[in-house]
């Protein structure tokens, strides 16, 4: 691995034998436009670019870009593009998924990008176990922001010696599936100020004591440790009521 790959990238799959044993788990058919994210030299590229309609694969290494044009020179459904993520810009006029070998610390990130595009059907992340299992947890900031919007499943635990170098930590491939659910920005940066309080107990601050009674009785709740991903938004409906934010 050179410096920018050690820079950019983390844990690779390169064995095609380890590479078709992770996305034997993944959705891929011939209607789909898939988006890699940071495809390195294409080796989960290839499975993709075999099955589906098309694959627009977008890595921020540019050193990797002619290794990725010359292996699939000979293709036509594949777009390789020089970008970061991050502030790439995805479609907003049709269905497509997602899939994304990261390095572990752009998840957040990640996941708070996706959140808010509607029409990432599907999104497959190899993540770390710890990280989906803050993704899955209701009583968490990340869970709580990730909820109304997709339906999270742990799809397999990959086996570490499939990676190089081999991790640390335990990684998993995730799902996600989009709900019909959708906020905007604004929305969703007042959702995300609500929620940081509701996760901290904050209650107190967010409601009166007669507001908190209602919200509870509005929300159908019995134990306020244990919500549903539509009592939460119940709850953050009558907060805005009561503030005046609707
Ligand atoms: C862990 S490597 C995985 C490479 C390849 N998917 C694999 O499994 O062999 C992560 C890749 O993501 C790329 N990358 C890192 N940050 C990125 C970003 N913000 N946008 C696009 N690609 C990024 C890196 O350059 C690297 O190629």
């Amino acid at each position: 691995m050179n410096r920018k790959s050690v820079r950019f990238g983390q844990n690779f799959v390169t064995s095609i034998n380890d590479i078709n044993k992770i996305c034997k788990k993944i959705d891929v058919n011939s209607n789909d436009v898939y988006f890699e994210i940071g495809p390195g030299k294409g080796h989960f590229t290839q499975y993709f670019v075999e099955r589906a309609k098309e694959v627009i694969a977008i890595e921020i290494d540019s050193e990797l870009i002619p290794i990725l044009n010359n292996k699939f020179s000979d293709l036509d459904n594949i777009k390789i593009v020089n970008h970061d993520f991050m502030s790439y810009e995805l479609p907003s006029t049709f269905k497509y998924k997602v899939f994304g070998n990261i390095p572990f610390n752009l998840s957040t990130s990640i996941i708070r990008k996706l959140s808010l595009e509607k029409y990432a059907d599907e999104i497959y992340l190899i993540v770390e176990l710890g990280f989906a299992k803050r993704l899955e947890d209701l009583n968490r900031k990340m869970g709580l922001m990730l909820a109304p919007f997709y339906e999270i499943s742990i799809l397999y635990n990959i086996p570490k010696r499939y990676f190089h170098p081999i991790p640390s930590v335990e990684v998993v491939l995730i799902k996600l599936k989009r709900t019909s659910y959708n906020m905007s920005m604004k929305e969703y940066i007042k959702y995300e100020d609500f929620i940081e309080k509701w996760v901290k107990k904050d209650y107190n601050v967010l409601f009166t004591k007669n507001q908190l009674k209602q919200a509870i009785r509005y929300g159908n709740i019995d134990n306020l440790r244990i919500l549903k991903v539509d009592q939460i938004l119940s709850i953050f409906e009558s907060y805005k009521l009561f503030n005046g934010l609707k």
